[in-house]
Formats: C-alpha cells, sequence, structure tokens
C-alpha cells in the first residue's frame, strides 16, 4: 500500500470531521465560498454580526476574516471575530482583499494583524501593501507578480510569526524560513470573481482539519495550506480542460472538489507542489 498523500490525509480529515468554517466574508464571495466549502465536505456559516461572531468564532474549527466589502460596522464583526478565534486557540486566515488600493480597509487590516493570524492569503498587490510597501492594486486584482511580493511575503510571515500565501499564476507559501511553490489552475481562475475568496475558505477548512489530527499535537499551518492551495490548483486544472469558458467553469470546479479522492492521491495534487 501506498503512504496516503498529504494533500489526501487532509482531505480525508475534512470529510470525515466535517469542519465548520466560520466565514466573515464579503457581499460577492458568500455564496460561492458556502458552496466551496461544502463541495469540499467542510460547514460553512457566514456570519459577521460583532456579538454572534465572536460567539461562531470561539467553537468553530477555523475562520476566516476576508476585507472584500468593508464598511466601519464590518470591521467591528471581523475585529471581534478575529479576537474571539485568537483566544480560544482556533486557526484563522485573513484574505486582505483590495488592501493598499482602499485607506479604510488598508487600515482595518493592518489592525487585524494584531490578532495574529494563522494565515494571510491574498494576491500579490495585497500582499505587498499588508507589508507596508507600494503593490500598486487598482482593485481587487493584481497589478503586481508573485514573484515581485516574495521578499516581502518572507517579511510579513516572519514579523507576525505566519503563513504567507501569494496566488498567481503559480502561487507562492512560505512561513518566512520555508518556501513552497504551487503550480496547476487554470486562466480562468482569473475570470470568475471571488476564486482567491474561495480559496481562503476552502485554506481555512485544512488549517481546522490539520488542527485537529490527533497526531497533530505539533501541528504545521504551511504544509495545511499547501495541502489547500495543491486541491485548489488540481481542480482548477482538471476543470480548465472541460470548460468552454467562465459560466461553465465555475461548476466544472466545484464538481472537481466535490469529486477529489484522498485515497487517489486528490488527483495527483502533491504533484504540483515544489515541481522540478
Ligand atoms: N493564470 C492562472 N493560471 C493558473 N492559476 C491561476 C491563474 N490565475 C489565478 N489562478 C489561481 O486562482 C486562484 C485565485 O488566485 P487569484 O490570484 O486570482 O486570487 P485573488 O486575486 O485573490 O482573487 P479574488 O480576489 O477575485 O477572489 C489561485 O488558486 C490561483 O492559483
Ligand atoms: C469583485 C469584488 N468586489 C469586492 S470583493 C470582490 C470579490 C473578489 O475579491
Ligand atoms: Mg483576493
Amino acid at each position: 500500500m501506498t503512504a496516503p498523500s498529504r494533500t489526501g490525509a487532509l482531505l480525508d480529515t475534512v470529510r470525515e470531521r466535517t469542519p465548520l468554517v466560520h466565514c466573515v466574508t464579503n457581499l460577492v464571495a458568500t455564496t460561492f465560498s458556502a458552496n466551496a466549502l461544502l463541495a469540499l465536505g467542510a460547514s460553512p456559516a457566514m456570519v459577521e454580526d460583532p456579538e454572534e461572531a465572536a460567539e461562531l468564532a470561539a467553537v468553530a474549527g477555523a475562520l476566516v476574516v476576508n476585507t472584500g466589502t468593508m464598511s466601519r460596522a464590518r470591521a467591528e464583526g471581523m475585529h471581534a471575530a478575529a479576537r474571539a478565534a485568537h483566544d480560544a486557540g482556533t486557526p484563522w486566515l485573513l484574505d486582505p482583499v483590495a488592501v493598499g488600493a482602499l485607506s479604510l480597509r488598508t487600515h482595518v487590516a493592518g489592525e487585524l494583524l494584531a490578532h495574529g493570524p494563522t494565515v494571510v492569503r491574498g494576491n500579490a498587490s495585497e500582499i505587498l501593501a499588508l507589508a507596508g510597501e507600494v503593490g500598486g492594486g487598482r482593485g481587487v486584482d493584481a497589478t503586481a507578480t508573485v514573484d515581485d511580493a516574495a521578499d516581502a511575503a518572507d517579511e510579513l510571515a516572519r514579523r507576525h510569526g505566519t503563513v504567507v500565501a501569494v496566488s498567481g499564476v503559480v502561487d507562492r507559501l512560505t512561513d518566512g524560513r520555508t518556501v513552497h511553490h504551487v503550480g496547476g489552475g487554470h486562466p480562468l481562475m482569473g475570470r470568475v470573481t471571488a476564486m482567491g475568496c474561495a480559496l481562503g475558505a476552502l485554506t481555512a477548512a485544512f488549517l481546522a482539519a490539520a488542527r485537529t489530527t490527533d497526531s497533530a499535537r505539533e501541528w504545521d499551518p504551511l504544509t495545511a495550506a499547501v495541502a489547500a492551495h495543491a486541491a485548489v490548483g488540481v481542480c482548477g486544472a482538471a476543470a480548465g480542460r472541460t470548460a468552454g469558458g467562465p459560466g461553465s467553469f465555475v461548476p466544472a470546479w466545484l464538481d472537481a472538489l466535490a469529486a477529489l479522492d484522498g485515497a487517489d492521491d486528490a488527483g495527483g495534487a502533491d504533484a504540483l507542489v515544489d515541481p522540478a
């Protein structure tokens, strides 16, 4: 018998445990992120009021805070959820959507870093801006490349003791010491909205699974985040092979997520990690 792949093993854990993933996310990504989590085998809950968010974050398996729809009221919910997750020792992921392009969210995201995110996940422009460098982001889409953000990502990871995942044609993930690249995916992923937001939600599900694995007393968020990116990459490549365009890509990608098989090396996901 061959050893289970890292991605496959974590995928199996997600399906065994059905982790509750608390999402404080944006108006665009809400339904898509929930569907992606359900397709994977996790359980989504989209809750943002500060009172309810704090209550849920304390019992959820993982939290994602996504700044895509910002307001002062929403910022309160983001802070409350992140604080509660931090206090409960629950892994949480910050997705700093359009940080650098708009002032309020740039300020709020900077404050959220104080609650110790387990993973920060964004495109290159967002990570550059969060690290305090000029990223050049115009809106929610990146204008910088993953390579442009490499040094900023490493520095951000070290400064905040977090994993930083930068998405693009090839994703790059680091904890400030170790770097992994994840290939796969498809150009159509940039032609539908909220694909990165869904990646953040799915990464949170993998964090929850890794955190609850018995053998993972010293669990590794970098490994879990890499596995999530590989799963998304393998599904993107599969969906891209059959889709006729952005419209048919989305259901094909959701179907691919649901069809991922842990025992079958999650469709070859591990081969996408650090290809020679
Ligand atoms: N040209 C591409 N080729 C392969 N994969 C891609 C490409 N563009 C995006 N992806 C993949 O799509 C996913 C989302 O990455 P992207 O950088 O587009 O996120 P984002 O800008 O945060 O998205 P959004 O904010 O719209 O949700 C990642 O898994 C990434 O690898
Ligand atoms: C299009 C858009 N606008 C705010 S959030 C979002 C989803 C992609 O980040
Ligand atoms: Mg994004």
